[in-house]
């Protein structure tokens, strides 16, 4: 992971598969290779391979599941995201919880195969716990400004600069913070609290011209980074 992070999870909206979902894909690719920035993105476990054969971007899974191969229907293996080309794996995300034992399991697995990870928690005082599991990341995000529009820079900086303080604690690990982040002056605000950088979704997965929000995500973080 180099910094600034810019993570867009595609979630489960209609431009995140298909067509679209690999358009969007290039488009972000273009704007990582314009600016020299790396963009992460995490997508439906269905598009994984379609993607990243298409792109040098980092993808991503959105979930992944700590089980053993064996008689898991429908569960997402890491040794699956591996083998269709996925670089990491979202864990824990607000929409999609998992319990601390399968995730212990899963970042094992995922650390012997050589993928990164960004573990989601909801609240600071979880930063250190999850941290000491060593992901490669910790992302932040209040579930109740997901999708809102109204970002966690603005609304609840506090969130921000107090997981920068925890993840202060543990050596190696990554803050991200997202949740309703739909401005360049979001992301300044959230790498100028500390942040080292932002988990997106809606702004970029509803926009009618995300080449141009993304750049200007990426414009803002960098200029953030300068002022740090
Ligand atoms: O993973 C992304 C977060 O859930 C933020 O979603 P949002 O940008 O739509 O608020």
């Amino acid at each position: 992971m180099k910094k600034p992070i810019i993570l867009v999870n595609y979630k489960t909206y209609e431009t995140s598969y298909g067509k679209r979902g690999l358009e969007l894909a290039k488009t972000l690719e273009r704007v990582s290779i314009d600016t020299s920035t790396e963009i992460i993105i995490a997508v439906p476990a269905t598009m994984i391979t379609r993607i990243s054969q298409e792109v040098s971007i980092p993808v991503y899974a959105q979930h992944v599941d700590g089980l053993p191969e064996g008689a898991h229907t429908g569960a997402v293996l890491p040794e699956h995201i591996k083998d269709a080309g996925a670089r990491g794996s979202l864990l824990n995300h607000s929409e999609r919880r998992v319990r601390l034992d399968e995730m212990d399991d899963a970042l094992k697995r995922m650390k012997k195969l050589g993928l990164e990870s960004v573990v989601c928690v909801d609240r600071y005082e979880l930063v250190v716990p999850m941290g000491l599991l060593y992901p490669t990341a910790i992302l932040i995000e209040p579930p109740e400004l997901i999708g809102s529009g109204v970002s966690v820079s603005k609304a609840k900086p506090e969130v921000i600069t107090n997981a920068v303080k925890e993840i202060r604690k543990v050596e190696g690990v990554y803050l991200i913070a997202g949740a309703g982040i739909s401005s360049g002056e979001d992301v300044f605000i959230s790498i100028k609290l500390g942040s080292d950088g932002i988990g997106v979704a809606s702004a970029v997965m509803k926009a009618k011209d995300p080449k141009k929000v993304v750049e200007s995500f990426v414009l803002e973080a960098l200029k953030a980074i300068d002022q740090k």
